[in-house]
């Protein structure tokens, strides 16, 4: 049996909090212990709301920021063993949350789909077929290849953005929440096309978002994180069909997320002397404000 295509083993990281000086005044827990295992193949959830380090996480695992503490396997190898000569972003990519902001305005397509074929070698003379096989493979037209970003909607950013990660062949992917900028109708199609790519190409997703009914449909296991530790873990099924923790059955009781203007417009925690309340707090300022509403 083969083992985690992505292991996460203790990992933690803090970020100091300054003052309006610029003075230390103390550090924020952003990742606190966070464990888990994603089987090659698998869709794994990461759910929490806004602030609760599932971006740390990410960006942890591809290398853009250093755990105070923990480890991160791919495949079994520490994402700092480079001793079998392959490159960290062959290992993983990640598809980020705005396409717009992703994708350089003044490459096309086919540059920009180009770039990681280029910073890992592949043959110069096969580029101009790959791109035509990436977009063909994100349900693009080749002649695309020729286009700008500001010439494609939202939906066709993030199909671009897809194609880019899956240039070089990573066997997993991290999805930071791919949609959330995409209006409801194009969010199906693109959750489709990475549950079809998934499927064919043996794929490991890492899926992190704050909309649950999205990753119940789409991991078969989760994580649920609040102030940067995991509070629940288990199959998409259990964990939300019947939630063990009250956080949890707090964050599938909130208004279901279904645009981005929507998400502008969720409510903010309130802090309690500088701090995130704890989930019995928060629980407990939820249900006095439904109370008062
Ligand atoms: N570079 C940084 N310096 C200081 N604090 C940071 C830094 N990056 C993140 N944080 C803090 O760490 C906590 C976790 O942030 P993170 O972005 O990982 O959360 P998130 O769950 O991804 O939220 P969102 O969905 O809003 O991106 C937050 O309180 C955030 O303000």
């Amino acid at each position: 049996m083969s083992g985690p295509m992505l292991e996460l083993k203790n990992l933690c990281k803090a970020f100091p909090i300054r003052n309006a000086f610029g003075r230390k005044t103390g550090a924020l827990q952003a990742v606190d212990n966070v464990s888990m295992a994603i089987a090659p193949g698998d869709v794994y959830g990461l759910a929490g709301e806004s602030g609760s380090g599932k971006s740390t996480i990410a960006r942890m695992i591809m290398g853009l920021e250093t755990p105070d503490s923990g480890e991160i396997l791919i495949d079994g190898r520490s994402i700092h063993d480079r001793s079998d000569g392959v490159a960290h972003g062959r290992r993983v990519q990640m598809v980020f949350q705005n396409p717009g902001s992703s994708l350089n305005p003044r490459r096309t397509v086919g540059q920009s789909i180009t770039v990681p074929l280029d910073a890992h070698g592949f043959p110069r003379g096969a580029r101009r077929t790959r791109v035509a096989t990436l977009l063909d493979m994100v349900q693009l037209p080749a002649a695309f290849a020729e286009r700008y970003p500001h010439e494609l909607s939202g939906g066709q950013k993030q199909r671009v953005a897809i194609a880019r990660a899956l240039a070089v062949e990573p066997k997993l992917l991290v999805l930071d929440e791919p949609t959330s900028a995409l209006d409801v109708s194009v969010q199906a199609k693109v959750m489709d096309l990475l549950a079809d790519l998934g499927r064919q190409m043996g794929l490991t997703y890492l899926f992190i978002s704050h909309d649950l009914s999205l990753m119940r449909n789409f991991a078969r296991e989760v994580s649920v994180l609040y102030r940067g530790a995991i509070v629940e873990s288990g199959t998409s099924d259990t964990v939300f069909g019947n939630p063990s923790h009250d956080y949890t059955r707090l964050l599938i009781a909130s208004v279901p997320v279904i645009s981005a203007e929507e998400a502008a417009l969720r409510p903010v925690i309130p802090l309690i002397d500088g701090e995130l309340p704890t989930p019995e707090q928060l629980i407990a300022l939820r249900q006095a404000a439904d109370r008062q509403a």
